[in-house]
């Protein structure tokens, strides 16, 4: 059970670890190295370097206990990997990182100034993330069905991203009610690789704000480019999440749809140019308008002081 205390029923703030995600705070933006490290963790630590000096809050990858989430029918089918023909069973534990090597990685990403969490795919999964202190959880959107799962992750008192690709309406309240609504940060992702422009409904992120107030909103994205990531974000989005690779060339699944270091460093400047550009929503007239409206307006009109803020900032 972690030590973290929830910020409080009915906030929309959620804390990951020193920082604090939902409206008005700075956009939490993860670099998701998933298995794009290919079980090599030279690989991991250059990722965390790059996410680390793109401006990343955080690196995410995934944990299996390949024994659990892997189809007992799947284990014996041979496959050619870069390490030589092995099972799927082999592959699986071949990519996946242990005890030590999360150790490793813990130790990095505090070297590096950033923070680090995983989506568990099964509850032992969860048992040995538990094992670091984690700012947060992730449920994969392939898990949002898995109550035993999402049961677990609830007990662990910590904040947990529930991903919704490939979920139905009724899917989500079903699973938002076995998680509780205090503690959780809702991505809207659509489950592709890569997903498709027209099937990304971004309008999604202002349908799920509307039905979850009380629930900060966020974009996990696995289309290629940037643009709609930008655009969710200016839609609301108070989380951000990326695949990201050293080499969209590499081998492995999720490779060809993550981004490339320039990429990275690319979209989270414009992310955090977007966000200040998004403002309180409140009209008024600033300073820097005075020399202008001097120049350029024929009629003064008259600007009270009282009517320098008269509208209602926007929710977000
Ligand atoms: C697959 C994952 O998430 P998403 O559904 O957001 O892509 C994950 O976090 O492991």
């Amino acid at each position: 059970m972690s030590s973290i205390t929830p910020i409080g029923a009915n906030s929309r703030l959620r804390q990951f670890g020193s920082k604090t995600a939902g409206p008005g705070q700075p956009v939490y933006i993860t670099g998701e190295i998933g298995i794009n490290h290919n079980g090599d963790l030279e690989n991991a630590f250059a990722l965390i370097d790059v996410a680390a000096e793109a401006g990343c809050d955080a690196v995410k990858f995934q944990k299996r206990t390949p024994e659990i989430c892997t189809p007992r029918d799947q284990w014996d089918i041979e496959r050619d990997t870069p390490w030589g023909r092995m099972t799927y069973i082999d592959y699986r534990h071949r990519v996946e990182f242990g005890e030590s090597e999360y150790q490793a990685i813990s130790e990095h990403c505090a070297k590096r100034g950033i923070d680090w969490f995983a989506s568990p795919w099964d509850t032992e999964a969860v048992a040995f993330l538990e094992k670091f202190d984690l700012p947060a959880h992730k449920v994969a959107s392939a898990s949002l069905t898995d109550d035993e799962l999402l049961r677990a992750l609830r007990a662990t008192g910590r904040t947990i991203i529930l991903s919704t690709g490939m979920s139905t309406p009724k899917q989500i309240r079903h699973a938002v009610e076995v998680l509780g609504s205090d503690n959780i940060l809702m991505c809207h992702a659509t489950s592709t690789y890569p997903a498709q422009a027209e099937e990304l409904n971004l309008r999604v992120i202002n349908t799920l704000q509307a039905e979850y107030p009380n629930v900060p909103i966020g974009y996990s994205g696995h289309e290629t480019g940037l643009q709609t990531t930008l655009a969710a974000v200016a839609l609301g989005a108070t989380f951000v999440e990326r695949h990201i690779t050293l080499d969209r060339a590499m081998w492995g699944s999720d490779q060809a749809a993550s981004v490339e270091p320039q990429g990275l460093t690319r979209l989270v400047r414009d992310i955090r140019t977007i966000e200040a550009s998004l403002g309180d929503g409140v009209k008024k007239v600033y300073e820097s308008e005075l020399g202008p409206m001097k120049k350029l307006r024929r009629v003064p009109g008259v600007v009270a002081e009282s009517e320098s803020a008269e509208t209602e900032p926007v929710a977000v």
